[in-house]
């Protein structure tokens, strides 16, 4: 597949499935099983947010045993949260939000990042930085497809990925905007199913994101 044949870019960290799974790990036993269930329902992309201690840990377990997997950094928020993650086999980044230093610590380290905004100048900051897949957080909360329609004028070269707020409910209503190129949410990893071990929820989770229509 595209991904493992040339260099990563953001945008085919966006492309390859309509939803970006946002996962939280309290537990690196979780971590395999919950990324083949993941896998198994068609999602690659898997985004391990740096919310937790375990986080690190947990990316290790995938990168080394999940070669299907393509395992991300979310809420990279420092210049060390990008090296930090990289060292632990993070392939790409998500931030929940962008500065310069942060999106110049990842292109070091060889990670695409996403970065977020929510504002037309933080647009403008990143596409100075040379960034144009962005990931608009929190998107429900501020201003959600009518803020995206409204960006299509004058950042019309930019690819979003929507996330917060989003779930199943709503996923399609974004994922009919031309400026959008796939979804981010937690939903597809409720903390539950983990707990409980429930593998194939997850999976189903997973195939019902795959198979949402974009456009
Ligand atoms: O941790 C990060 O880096 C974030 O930016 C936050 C997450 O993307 C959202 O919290 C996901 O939102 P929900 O799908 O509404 O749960």
């Amino acid at each position: 597949m595209a991904v493992t044949q040339h260099t990563l870019t953001a945008l085919d960290v966006m492309r390859d499935a309509p939803v970006i799974p946002v996962i939280v790990l309290h537990d690196v036993r979780h971590a395999v099983p919950m990324a083949r269930a993941l896998v198994a329902g068609g999602i690659r992309m898997l985004e391990v947010t740096l919310r937790t201690p375990q986080a690190l840990e947990c990316m290790r377990a995938i990168a080394a045993e999940v070669p299907d997997a393509v395992v991300g950094a979310g809420t990279v928020r420092t210049s060390a949260d990008a090296a930090a993650a990289a060292r632990a086999g993070a392939r790409f980044a998500v931030s929940p939000g962008f500065t310069p230093a942060v999106g110049r610590a990842c292109r070091d380290a060889g990670l695409p990042l996403l970065p977020g905004v929510a504002t037309g100048s933080e647009i403008m900051t990143a596409q100075e930085e040379g960034f144009s897949a962005l990931k608009f957080f929190p998107a429900v909360q501020a201003g959600g497809t009518a803020m995206l329609k409204a960006w299509q004028g004058p950042f019309g070269d930019v690819a979003f990925c929507p996330t917060g707020g989003i779930q199943s409910g709503n996923a399609a209503e974004f994922l009919a905007l031309k400026n959008v190129a796939c979804v981010g949410g937690s939903w597809l990893v409720p903390a539950d199913a983990l707990e409980q071990g429930d593998w194939s929820r997850i999976t189903r989770l997973a195939r019902e994101a795959s198979a949402l229509q974009r456009v």
